[in-house]
């Protein structure tokens, strides 16, 4: 029996049951669907039903891969009525399991694949999609150097951009019709996937330099010739060339980097909502970052910035911030500081007298000479905040904000089950993955989600509603303080930051936010009479609207 390309095959038109006779009839669909018309209500208790019957969470992500890729409607219905429950199963931390395996399950192709050994086809590979110049809102690229906290998959990395946009969808209503998912293939250095003979990417080692440069400038050329309205999003790069595409090109380029400036702005969060608690200023804040690479020095720089509005000079700022790596403080007499640490590298001679184990400072050492009043960590050093870091917190300041970022859940600095106790219910606690709450001394203490998933769907749909020709601070700083806005962090153990549950709603006060202050940025190029009509009118619903052939 031939089974030709029809609209049950199409995810992006496809109802299955749901199709009336009519549209069966008008589609060509004839005696191809049991007679039973079901709505989409039913379908998705149908499909939830089936997703419990999965037992461990990698298998309901195959099971929504599978439904994402057979009918995107019905995708969406089931995740967001489930959003809390399956955010962690479609996204992080389950999209890290996902992608370790990505190769050996490959089941379907619905991203574009950019390869370092043929840049000729970049434009031809965008082309295939048929889309026009106003068809597309929205592209997430990875060259998948740093997924999350577990280093480079190569072109298993595909599925953080189709995961991230998964989020976009369910948390913001971007219209899954006008985004893409891409994966720049520059090879990749992870031993395992070059020695794995069911490897789908390049099978060499990572392409850098002049041609990992070129790659980079022919993707944003084309992508914005082709599709001038869309954000470019860059997801899990190198910290080197995060930095480095960020700052040479977000002048020219609608582009955004999730891991600087998304999870910078979500951390800015955190901290605006410890200090409602702390009474203090940013200015008088003094940050250590523990882990500084892409996340951890574009948080520093969010927060370096936010001590100058609030009256530091940028050189006392500067002095309220510390990094400390794999070898201890970043101080400014290491050899081959990378760039990005350069700007945060202590003086020498300020800690010269500082103790020393093997020859470097820890970070115990650190805290206890510096009395941060906020920790975060972005390191993948799974459990490097020991009870001796948390103790040496809570004896510098009263409440200190401690933030373990790290994801997914193998690579997270502290849980709070371990922190809340050791501080004597005292730490200020956000976490990268989501995490239940914590009982301690007769208080329910409520983590918030400090993840980047928090932040950049209402992002980038404030992004999108305004027309913003760049991302500005500003719109950074608008998103932040919106979110830390749908709080009251005071009452003893209410979370730093809103539920994910509220996401949708959390994401349109976001969208908002960030479309004002494009507009006060002067990079709006698109004005409503009614902004937040017009959030809500540009925000896609899962429900089946009158199909083509019936309308
Ligand atoms: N919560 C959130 O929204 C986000 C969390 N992250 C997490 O932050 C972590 C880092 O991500 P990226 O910055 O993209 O990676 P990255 O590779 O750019 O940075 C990691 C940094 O940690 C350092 N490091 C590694 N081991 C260390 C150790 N034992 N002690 C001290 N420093 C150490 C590395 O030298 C590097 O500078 C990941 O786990 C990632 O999942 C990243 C972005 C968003
Ligand atoms: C959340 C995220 O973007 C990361 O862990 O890389
Ligand atoms: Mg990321």
């Amino acid at each position: 029996m031939s089974l030709r390309p029809t609209a049950l095959t199409d995810p992006l038109r496809n109802r299955g049951t749901a199709f009336t006779l009519a549209e069966r009839a008008e589609l060509g669909l004839t005696g191809r669907l049991p007679a039973a018309v079901e709505t989409l209500d039913e379908q998705a208790s149908r499909s939830y039903a089936q997703l419990q019957r999965y037992s461990t969470d990698l298998e309901k992500y195959v099971f929504l891969d599978s439904l994402h890729d057979r009918n995107e409607v019905l995708f969406y219905k089931v995740v967001a009525e489930h959003l809390a429950e399956l955010l962690p199963v479609v996204y992080d931390p389950t999209v890290g399991e996902a992608i370790k395996l990505w190769s050996r399950d490959y089941r379907h192709s619905r991203a574009v694949y950019l390869s370092i050994d043929r840049p000729e086809d970049v434009r031809a590979s965008f082309q295939t999609l048929g889309l026009g110049p106003d068809d597309v809102d929205l592209l997430v690229v990875s060259d998948a150097q740093e997924i999350l906290g577990i280093g480079d998959w190569g072109v298993n990395g595909t599925d953080i951009s189709i995961g991230k946009l998964a989020v976009y969808t369910a948390a913001a209503g971007i219209d899954p019709n006008r985004v893409i998912a891409v994966n720049l293939d520059v090879g990749t250095d992870n031993e395992i996937l070059l020695n794995d003979p069911a490897y789908l990417g390049n099978r060499h080692a990572r392409v850098s330099g002049q041609r990992y440069d070129d790659l980079i400038r022919t993707y944003l050329e084309v992508a914005t010739e082709l599709f001038p309205n869309a954000l470019l999003h860059f997801e899990d790069f190198g910290p080197s060339n995060a930095r480095r595409i960020l700052e040479e090109y977000r002048d020219t380029y609608r582009i955004f980097n999730d891991d600087m400036q998304g999870t910078g702005a979500i951390v800015m969060s955190c901290v605006i909502s410890g200090l409602k608690i702390t009474g203090q200023t940013f200015a008088e804040q003094r940050l250590l970052v523990y882990g500084a690479g892409t996340a951890g020095t574009g948080m520093a720089d969010q927060i370096h910035a936010a001590m100058i509005r609030s009256g530091a000079t940028p050189d006392e700022a500067k002095a309220r911030v510390w990094l400390v790596d794999v070898d201890g403080l970043v101080t400014d007499d290491m050899p081959d500081l990378p760039n990005y640490q350069q700007a945060y590298a202590r003086p020498a001679a300020e800690v010269a007298d500082w103790p020393r184990t093997g020859g470097k400072i820890d970070l115990v050492t650190a805290i206890r000479q510096v009395a941060p009043t906020v920790l975060i960590g972005t390191s993948t050093d799974h459990n490097a905040f020991t009870r001796d870091v948390v103790e040496a917190m809570c004896a510098g300041v009263e409440r200190p904000i401690i933030l373990p970022l790290s994801n997914p859940t193998e690579r997270i600095e502290a849980m709070p089950a371990d922190v809340i106790p050791q501080s004597k219910g005292q730490a200020l606690v956000a976490t990268g993955i989501p995490v239940p709450p914590v009982e301690y001394d007769g208080v329910r203490y409520v983590i918030g989600q400090a993840n980047n998933a928090l932040l950049y769907p209402g992002l980038g749909l404030g992004t999108i509603v305004s027309g913003a020709r760049h991302v500005t601070d500003g719109m950074l700083l608008a998103a932040a303080e919106a979110v830390a806005g749908q709080v009251d962090p005071t009452p003893l153990g209410a979370s730093l930051l809103p539920d994910v549950e509220n996401l949708r709603a959390s994401s349109a006060t976001v969208a908002l936010a960030v479309a004002k202050a494009a507009a006060a940025d002067g990079v709006a190029t698109r004005t409503h009479d009614d902004l937040v009509q017009a959030v809500q009118d540009a925000m896609w619903q899962p429900v089946y609207t009158p199909h083509p052939a019936q309308a």
